[in-house]
């Protein structure tokens, strides 16, 4: 219903938009933007879950499977100072960047499975070239906004918004391999959501810009279903603009999902995940969605295992899968029992 409503509204404000019901799933089996082994490995992981069968169980959604994006490292050797595998992270989120445009330009959601933080890079870079007038809610216990000289770890997971903002390109020195990624994404786009772990620098961009951002302590005190409207209404008041959430499982609380490489307590219920993504969902422009930094290597199998439940139920919720239930479609009535046997 709100879906409709939202259409109708559109319509009304004569935009085009309509709640898209086909999704195309890429896998970047990627994680030199951090230092753990395993994040690479939840394309494979989750695929095993039955990521296709969960996502086609939803009322009318279409699924396509684009396979995963070629990761094998980058011959060129370049130095940046306090930033690890520039030249694996720049090759990966080119392609990346290319299969996102053609997702989209296929007229399906482009559903990225990560892989480290880094490759938000790559998915918002193809997600702007198709639509320049996209948001960007970027769900996470970090900000990921820092640069080679703000970064206390030098793993570009940390920085990939500050990458992908011009308003901080003067922040950067030239960045050798990444000509490719001219930063057009305005911070005036981006909201954030799910906050609690900030380096100092990182505050001072987002106090800076005025960028919305909900930290845990927000949330707590407006709960989610404010929080996620007020970041929306902030970042487009006519409900007119394609979204993209940048999903890192670290938003959730660590009891939620153990298996991610740098988990923070406190973090969002498993519940609070699912109502912003019915929400998001209801406003029929969805079209790009990232979920990162699930670590299978990490934990116990029962860690594993719930950590990637977690993940399904957040991307089932952001597809359409509703909790209440959807009736099957094309039937006017309940089945009739007709105890002709008794
Ligand atoms: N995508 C993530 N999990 N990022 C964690 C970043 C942690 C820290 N702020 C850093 O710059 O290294
Ligand atoms: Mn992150
Ligand atoms: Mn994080």
């Amino acid at each position: 219903m709100n879906v409709v409503r939202t259409f109708v509204r559109n319509m009304s404000q004569g935009k085009k938009w309509e709640p898209l019901r086909k999704v195309g799933i890429i896998g970047v089996p990627f994680e030199k933007g951090q230092k753990k082994y395993g994040v690479s490995v939840a394309p494979a992981a989750m695929r095993a879950a039955r990521l296709v069968d969960h996502l086609k169980e939803i009322d009318g959604l279409d699924v396509k499977d684009y396979g995963d994006i070629e990761t094998v490292g980058s011959s060129e050797n370049v130095n940046v100072d306090n930033m690890t595998h520039l030249s694996s992270v720049s090759a990966c989120n080119k392609k990346l960047s290319e299969c996102v445009s053609r997702v989209l330009r296929d007229g399906r959601i482009a559903l990225t499975i990560g892989g480290d933080h880094s490759i938000g890079v790559g998915s918002v870079d193809g997600h702007y070239s198709v639509n320049e007038d996209m948001i960007l809610i970027w769900v996470d216990a970090h900000a990921d906004i820092n640069t080679n000289k703000t970064s206390g770890s030098g793993s570009v997971h940390g920085m990939p918004v500050a990458l992908l903002v011009k308003e901080l390109s003067d922040y950067w020195p030239y960045l050798p391999t990444m000509d490719w990624q001219v930063p057009k994404f305005s911070i005036k786009n981006l909201g954030y959501l799910g906050l609690r772990s900030v380096d100092h620098y990182e505050r001072l961009a987002i106090e800076k810009y005025n960028v919305p951002a909900f930290a845990m302590e927000d949330v707590e005190e407006h709960g989610i279903k404010k929080s996620i409207k007020h970041i929306l209404q902030v970042l487009d008041p006519n409900n007119e603009k394609p979204i993209h959430v940048s999903f890192d499982i670290d938003s959730l609380d660590a009891l939620e999902a153990p298996s991610t490489g740098t988990p923070v307590r406190g973090g969002l219920t498993l519940r609070e995940a699912i109502s912003l993504m019915e929400i998001i969902h209801a406003t029929g422009r969805l079209r790009a969605l990232d979920l990162v930094e699930i670590n299978p290597a990490l934990g116990n199998e029962s860690d594993r295992k719930r950590t990637i439940e977690a993940g399904l139920c957040v991307l089932r919720a952001a597809l359409g899968f509703s909790r209440k239930g959807t009736a099957p479609r094309g039937v006017l009535d309940l089945p009739v029992q007709t105890h002709s046997n008794k």
